[in-house]
């Protein structure tokens, strides 16, 4: 199936706005806004971020800075595009970082969109039904 349709009317795709609050200074060393991950669904589109602290891992290990600049969107890779294509497409390693100096003042807003297949997509001879079942609840799954 193309993946424009695997999408369309999906029930679990999700629309979360993120409020990172400032930081209040008593943070610990080497503390983050969101620990490095990779996200279940097929694929996520993020909107520039109020700020930035957002960075993807690289093949290699290396991490770069996802722009923030108005307009750009990035989209990650998720688990279950890794899965249906067979490893073709890795999921991406990413992470939010604490910001420094006087960004660190600031608020992030964020608004990932995470696009989930259709129950009645199958991936390695299972639906997408059944390979979520299992995992965490609706409301905490990205
Ligand atoms: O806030 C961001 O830029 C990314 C958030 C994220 O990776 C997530 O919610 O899974
Ligand atoms: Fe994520």
């Amino acid at each position: 199936m193309a993946l424009p349709k695997m999408v369309v009317k999906s029930p679990e795709t999700l629309l979360r706005s993120i409020h990172y609050p400032p930081l209040t200074g008593a943070e610990e060393e080497g503390a983050v806004r969101a620990a490095a991950h990779e996200d279940i669904n097929l694929i996520t589109l993020l909107p520039a971020a109020s700020a930035p602290g957002l960075q993807v891992r690289d093949l290699k290990g290396n991490w770069h800075d996802v722009s923030c600049d108005l307009g750009a969107i990035a989209i990650n890779s998720g688990d279950m595009l890794k899965e249906a294509s067979g490893g073709y497409f890795p999921s991406t390693t990413h992470r939010v970082m604490n910001p420094r100096g006087a960004e660190a003042k600031l608020p992030r807003y964020s608004m990932p969109l995470f696009l989930h297949a259709c129950p009645e997509v199958r991936a390695l001879g299972k639906t997408y039904s059944q390979k979520l079942s299992g995992r965490a609840p609706a409301r905490n799954r990205a």
